[in-house]
């Protein structure tokens, strides 16, 4: 049986251990084939955002328009978007099927990621039609504190750790992927925040560059056969 459709609309990080790297990595772990839309291209590591390219409108409704037409994603996650144009785009593209929205609006090591024009546009377009959006706590006050069930803040945790680079990023992927498998959303809440805190304590002794490094989204499965 073919395995479901997820599909990421969010940039790229260079380091690979937050937007879309993240985002396939955990589609890859979750048994979900993942799509992906590059909204905007970083040049980033562990230790921050050197620079920020946004891929041009049409590019990104031409990928949109290909994976949407072709592939019938069952459900589909937004990370970094961008542009304002992106975010209507989005919205209108997208609501009715399983969303996941992580309004991401910085980065862990504290570069902007998103204009005030974004976040009215979120405000208005891209919350309304989400299944749930996952603001962090800073996220959720720039978004003017955002009511109604579709909105679960994300709050860090205890796993003692600097390797949580692009938490937010793997832990609304996961939770799209079990939205994708048909898990209902207290379901899918449930096990994403299981299979970030699980990829998190693997990751947590690793030395990967030289500021906050990768949650280790695949380790567990694929360590043992290629060892
Ligand atoms: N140190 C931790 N211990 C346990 N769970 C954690 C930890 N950090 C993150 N998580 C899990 O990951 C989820 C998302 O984390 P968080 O709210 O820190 O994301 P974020 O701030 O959006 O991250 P980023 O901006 O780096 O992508 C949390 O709801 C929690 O389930
Ligand atoms: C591309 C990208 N998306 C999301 C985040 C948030 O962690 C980041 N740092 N970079």
């Amino acid at each position: 049986m073919s395995p479901p459709v997820v599909l990421a609309i969010a940039a790229t990080d260079s380091g690979g251990g937050a937007g879309l790297a993240a985002d396939l990595a955990t589609f890859a772990a979750l048994g979900v084939h993942g799509a992906c839309v590059v909204t905007a291209v970083t040049a980033q590591d562990t230790l921050g955002v050197r620079a920020v390219h946004p891929v041009p409108f049409d590019v990104v409704a031409a990928q949109l328009d290909a994976v949407l037409d072709d592939l019938d994603p069952v459900a589909v996650k937004t990370g970094m978007l961008a542009t304002p144009e992106i975010v209507r785009l989005v919205a209108s593209r997208c609501a009715g099927r399983r969303l996941v929205v992580d309004p991401v609006l910085r980065a862990t090591t504290g570069a902007v990621l998103a204009t005030d024009d974004v976040i009215a546009a979120y405000r208005e377009h891209l919350l309304p039609v989400a299944t749930v959006a996952t603001p962090n706590e800073s996220e959720f006050a720039a978004l003017g504190r955002p009511s109604g069930p579709n909105i679960q803040v994300t709050r860090g945790g205890d796993i003692a750790t600097t390797n949580d680079h692009g938490t937010g990023c793997t832990h609304s992927s996961a939770l799209a992927a079990h939205l994708a498998h048909g898990a209902d959303l207290p379901t899918a809440a449930a096990r994403a925040a299981a299979y970030v805190s699980h990829q998190l304590r693997l990751g947590k002794d690793w030395t990967l560059g030289r500021g906050r490094g990768p949650v280790a989204h695949i380790h567990a499965t694929t360590q043992g056969e290629i060892a």
